[in-house]
């Protein structure tokens, strides 16, 4: 009989590496004329083809994601019974806190068989927000009492996402062809979700087609992943194989969810993939930063203008992000999505 090791082993069959546009934040917003419009393009052009890229530039101290990945790390080692304590499974409608490991599979949402095996990680979530709509979409914050740096170093974080995340949608703007302002008034009253991802090193056997987190598209608008290593790491898919983004250290991986990809009348693609795939190794511990920047939930959008003419009308009606989770969550009802973990 193999191994534990050696069938483990056998699952790091490679990935190739997927080279992204990388356009540097700061860069972009003191361009102008030619080499301004060249970055926008390179964006656009990432977002059509391959519906991630990678943003440098962004201004986050240096040392703050190893401060936010160690403070969160701490709170991952809490014994369980303190993470049941903040556990977002403790009423119906809460969203923020704690999500154990192998509590579910994100292919599930995707559309995947029903028997995809749970994801290898547990998460935590929040959502440092002060509008009452989105206060009451999430429900309250749970922080764990014996680590009071993880609400102080997760709000700073946070705070400077949402900056993040607002140039971006500048960036994304000109890059359309569109006022540098057109998606500010959407993102005022924002409902941008941040999570960590933990995936303890794996010394047991994975199941067939186990991930870290399985094949999905991100439902949203735009999402920011901070990975610290690529190992065992984020993959894409494209044209059925998986690949690997490699960023620059201290740069951010950018990706188009389903809500953009439906705002710009399919000219930007929400790209499937998944972490830690079959193939990947599995024994290192892992974490990653993902914040989710999203627009207000009742604001309605509407095809974006220069995503439709004559010959391409919208594909789409003007939604908004509530009406678009509600309709997620219909599909989600017509399957079973109870897992073994
Ligand atoms: O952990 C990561 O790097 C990304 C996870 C992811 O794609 C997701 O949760 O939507
Ligand atoms: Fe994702």
């Amino acid at each position: 009989m193999k191994s534990v090791e050696v069938l483990n082993e056998e699952r790091s069959a490679g990935t190739i590496a997927l080279d992204l546009a990388v356009v540097d934040l700061a860069k972009f917003e003191a361009a102008e004329g030619e080499e301004r419009a060249r970055m926008a393009a390179a964006f656009d052009q990432g977002m059509r083809e391959i519906g991630f890229g990678v943003i440098t530039g962004h201004g986050l101290p240096a040392g703050l994601f190893q401060r936010v990945l160690d403070v969160t790390r701490g709170l991952f080692d809490l014994p369980l019974t303190e993470k049941a304590e903040i556990s977002s499974r403790v009423a119906e409608g809460q969203f923020c806190g704690w999500v154990p490991f192998a509590a579910d599979a994100a292919s599930r949402v995707y559309g995947a068989k029903n028997d995809t095996p749970a994801d290898l990680r547990e998460r935590f979530r929040a959502v440092i927000s002060n509008c009452d709509e989105v206060r009451q979409k999430v429900g309250p914050n749970q922080w764990p009492a014996s680590l009071p740096e993880v609400r102080e170093t997760w709000t700073e974080y946070y705070r400077l996402m949402e900056q993040v995340g607002a140039r971006v949608m500048r960036l994304a703007a000109a890059s359309l062809g569109l006022s540098d302002w057109y998606f500010d008034e959407y993102f005022e009253r924002h409902f941008s979700v941040m999570m960590a991802t933990h995936s303890p090193p794996f010394t047991g056997v994975a199941q067939p087609g186990q991930s870290r987190c399985g094949a999905h598209t991100d439902t949203g608008t735009m999402t920011f992943v901070y990975q610290p290593n690529t190992r065992g790491g984020l993959e894409v898919q494209i044209d059925g194989q998986w690949r690997m983004p490699v960023p620059p250290e201290g740069s951010f991986v950018v990706n188009c969810g389903d809500l953009m990809a439906r705002w710009t009348n399919n000219r930007w693609r929400s790209t499937v993939h998944r972490v830690g795939g079959p193939g990947a190794p599995l024994r290192e511990r892992r974490q990653s930063l993902v914040f989710f920047h999203q627009p207000a939930l009742d604001v309605k959008l509407q095809c974006v203008p220069t995503c439709t003419d004559a010959r391409n009308p919208p594909r789409y009606a003007p939604i908004t992000l509530r009406e678009h989770f509600t309709h997620q969550q219909q599909l989600l009802a017509t399957r079973d999505l109870s897992v073994a973990s």
